[in-house]
């Protein structure tokens, strides 16, 4: 407790970070992906290590949904360090001056896209936002009167406000696919009911090979790390009776599968096995993957003009070159230069997106990733790759300080390339 300010409320906004998080390690934070929380004890002793090395040193992260910034944070810290109440609204008013600021952050976003379109890449904007895409979004406009709106937009090269300028240095755009290339719909409603429906005739079928087994033993060590979590389902080993241990694994497999979808996982087994799953509906021509209408004109154009396009999901590399391969759109697949699956990290991982750089052979700084998800986009960013956030109807909604932060598009198409003018 110090009467020092400044000093005080930075120590505390760090003092909250590590509040919540260790509450989120202690009673999870309701989400039901085990990446996105300390679920097993060794993510959570790695998480709370992080946290405190975080706490204690600074992330030099540059996110501020990643540090303490709220009031809500500020009653935390008070409650840790018995702050006055005088001190704990100071606190939290500062800092949602400082991270919030929304007026100044919006008008400031505005100017460096008047620059970046006008001026190219040379912008007086401070260095970090200088280097990076920013957004010219709906909700950029929202802080400005009905006037300064319309001027707003007509300032716009492309008229209706919605543009972000791609910086100079991108060369590679990784993509992600469930609500960004393809409607989370698509997914949701037809893909995972696949699975749901066939799973039980595809092991029947193809139990004896060798891709199958290697599918369920793997699954089978994934529900033993599981066996901790509520409605975990384990796959039995086989005891000797043939017929009988092979109807019991595959209605073991067929529950596990069920309770992952149910709860969205994204492990790369379960990712695995949908991918062999789906590859007799998508081979067949039952099934063809959905994209949004702007994703193939865009890839075509970003690739004419020297732009490499890569796919980074959480779908297996098959899934991925089947969704492409066999789209609505057609065989699409010789638009991508490449695939990332969740074999090289998973995406709130930083790390990952560092290896998909080096696996390209690119600085990580020349990569633009879009994605749906903030959380993805964070870790992508905290490795140095420029982020764009993918707004896409149906999917999950972004807070208001989400919108301030990240640069929003709608729509491939409002990328803007300074090499295609
Ligand atoms: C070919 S990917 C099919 C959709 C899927 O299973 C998935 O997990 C998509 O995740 P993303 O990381 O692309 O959002
Ligand atoms: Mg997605």
């Amino acid at each position: 407790k110090s009467s020092n300010s400044k000093t005080s409320l930075r120590t505390l906004s760090k003092f909250s970070a590590l509040a919540r998080d260790l509450e989120k390690a202690v009673h999870g934070n309701g989400r039901k992906n085990p990446f996105e929380n300390g679920i097993n004890a060794e993510e959570g002793r790695t998480a709370l290590a992080r946290d405190l090395e975080k706490a204690v040193h600074g992330n030099g992260r540059k996110n501020p949904f990643e540090n303490g910034i709220n009031a809500e944070e500020g009653r935390t810290a008070k409650v840790i360090t018995g702050l006055t109440d005088e001190e704990s609204e100071a606190f939290a008013t500062s800092e949602k001056k400082r991270i919030r600021a929304p007026g100044t952050l919006r008008v400031q976003g505005l100017c460096v896209v008047g620059f970046s379109i006008f001026r190219g890449a040379d912008m007086s904007s401070p260095p970090r936002a200088s280097s990076r895409a920013r957004l010219c979004a709906p909700g950029l406009f929202s802080g400005l009167s009905e006037a300064q709106q319309v001027d707003s937009r007509s300032n716009s090269r492309w008229g209706n406000g919605c543009a972000l300028s791609v910086p100079a240095e991108v060369t590679v755009i990784p993509l992600d696919i469930e609500s960004t290339t393809t409607p989370i719909a698509f997914v949701k409603d037809i893909l995972f009911p696949y699975i749901k429906d066939n799973v039980k005739e595809y092991l029947q079928t193809h139990w004896e090979e060798e891709e199958c087994q290697q599918g369920v033993n793997l699954l089978r060590k994934q529900a033993e790390e599981d066996s901790h979590l509520d409605g975990a389902v384990p796959i039995p080993a086989a005891s000797g009776n043939a017929v009988d241990d092979l109807r019991r694994m595959i209605q073991a497999v067929v529950v596990n599968e069920c309770w992952q979808i149910s709860l969205d996982w994204k492990t790369t087994v379960l990712k695995h096995l949908q991918g062999h799953m789906w590859r007799a509906a998508f081979k067949s021509g039952s099934m063809k993957a959905e994209l949004f209408e702007d994703v193939v004109p865009a890839v075509r154009k970003w690739r004419e003009v020297g732009m490499k396009v890569y796919i980074y999901s959480s779908g297996s590399v098959e899934a991925q070159k089947l969704l492409f391969g066999h789209s609505t759109e057609g065989d699409i697949l010789e638009f991508v230069d490449g695939q990332f699956g969740t074999e090289i990290g998973h995406k709130v991982e930083s790390e990952s997106y560092r290896k998909i750089a080096s696996s390209i052979e690119c600085s990580i700084n020349n990569n633009l990733f879009l994605t749906d998800v903030t959380r993805d986009a964070s870790a992508a960013e905290e490795a140095d790759m420029h982020v764009a956030v993918v707004v896409r109807p149906g999917n999950v909604g972004l807070t208001d300080d989400e919108k301030t932060y990240f640069s929003l598009i709608t729509s491939f198409s409002e990328l803007y390339l300074p090499s295609s003018t």
